[in-house]
C-alpha cells in the first residue's frame, strides 16, 4: 500500500458563498465537513484510482473522531496515533472567483506521543511501497521531523515524497526523499534567491531525489535526475484550487510505486491537479477534466 502521513490531520469545512462582506453577517449557501489535512486528500485522490492507501497521523478529541468517522465513511484505511490535543477545524471560504483559507494551528503533541506515532509508523512502513509527508506540523514537532521520516523510511527501503513549508520544507533534503513538492511560494521561502528552478536544484543538490515545484494554472516544473521538465496546461480549469497540490502529489505518489519516465509521470499528475481545482472540496478531482486536459498538456 501507499502511507500517507498527516500529523496536523483536521476536519476541513469549506463554506461556498456568494461574496463574502467581511464586516457584515454572511450567509453560507452550501457547507462541507470532512476529514482533511494534506495527507489524507493525498489519500482520498489515491483511493479513487485504486490504489490501497493507508491513512496515519495523529488525531484527537471529538474533532479527531469526527475525523476517524468520516474516513470509515469514505471507506479509507487509518490508523491514527491518539493524541491528548484535539485536532484542528480548517476552513475554506469559498467565493466564485476566490478561496480564502482560515488553517488553526492544531495540538501540541508531546515527545511521548510522537515517540507513540514512531513505532506505529515503523510497523506500517513494512507493508508500504511509498510514503507521503504532508502539511503543517502541529506544535510541538521539530522542524526537522519529515527530514527524520523520510530518512526513517529511507533506511527501510521506501521512497517518500515529502509536501511542507517554512523550516519542514528547508530541513526536508536531509531526510533524502525521493521527491519533495512545494508550490512556487513555498519554494521561495525555502530557497530565496534565484528562479524556481535553482530553487529547486538548489534542494537536489541537498538531497531531494526529485523537485517537482507546483506552479497553479501555469502547470508544473520537475528537476529530476533525468533531466528538467515543464508541464504546460492548456488552459486554466475554474473551481476550488485547494486541494490541487495534493492531487498532483498523490500523482507523484503513483510513479513511485509504478516508475516511468518523467514526462509521462509529470502530464498525469499535472492532469490530476487541474482535476482537483474542478471538485468543489479538497481531496476530490473530476474525472472528466482529468480525460480532457491530460492529452493536451505539453512536456517541454
Ligand atoms: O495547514 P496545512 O497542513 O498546511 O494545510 C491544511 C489544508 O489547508 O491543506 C489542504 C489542502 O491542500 C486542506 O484540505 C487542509 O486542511
Amino acid at each position: 500500500m501507499i502511507l500517507t502521513v498527516t500529523l496536523n490531520a483536521a476536519l476541513d469545512v469549506t463554506y461556498e458563498t456568494p461574496q463574502v462582506s467581511w464586516d457584515g453577517v454572511n450567509r453560507v449557501a452550501a457547507v462541507h465537513r470532512r476529514a482533511g489535512g494534506k495527507g489524507v486528500n493525498v489519500a482520498r485522490v489515491l483511493a479513487a484510482l485504486g490504489q490501497d492507501v493507508l491513512v496515519t497521523g495523529l488525531a484527537g478529541g471529538p474533532t479527531g473522531r469526527a475525523v476517524e468517522r468520516d474516513l470509515d465513511s469514505a471507506g479509507l484505511a487509518h490508523a491514527l496515533v491518539p493524541v491528548a490535543g484535539e485536532t484542528r477545524t480548517t476552513l475554506v471560504v469559498a467565493e466564485p472567483a476566490a478561496h480564502t483559507l482560515f488553517n488553526e494551528p492544531g495540538p501540541t503533541v508531546g515527545e511521548d506521543e510522537f515517540a507513540d506515532f514512531l513505532r506505529t509508523y515503523e510497523a506500517l512502513l513494512r507493508e508500504a511501497r511509498a510514503v507521503v509527508l504532508s502539511g503543517s506540523l502541529p506544535r510541538g514537532l521539530p522542524a526537522t521531523t519529515y527530514a527524520t521520516l523520510a530518512a526513517f523510511a529511507r533506511d527501510r527501503g521506501v521512497p517518500a515524497i515529502v509536501d511542507a513549508d517554512g523550516e519542514p520544507l528547508r530541513h526536508a533534503p536531509d531526510g533524502r526523499p525521493a521527491i519533495i513538492k512545494p508550490n512556487a511560494e513555498e519554494l521561495a521561502r525555502a530557497v530565496p534567491h534565484g528562479s524556481p528552478e535553482e530553487g529547486a536544484e538548489a534542494l537536489r543538490d541537498r538531497g531531494a531525489g526529485a523537485v517537482i515545484v507546483s506552479l497553479g494554472a501555469s502547470g508544473a516544473l520537475a528537476v529530476t535526475a533525468d533531466g528538467t521538465f515543464r508541464a504546460r496546461m492548456p488552459y486554466a480549469v475554474d473551481g476550488n484550487p485547494t486541494g490541487a497540490g495534493d492531487a498532483l502529489v498523490a500523482g507523484l505518489a503513483l510513479g513511485l510505486v509504478a516508475p516511468g519516465p518523467w514526462p509521462e509521470l509529470l502530464r498525469r499528475a499535472a492532469a490530476l491537479g487541474a482535476a482537483a481545482v474542478a471538485a468543489p472540496v479538497a481531496g476530490a478531482f473530476d474525472p472528466g477534466v482529468y480525460e480532457a486536459v491530460h492529452p493536451l498538456i505539453e512536456i517541454v
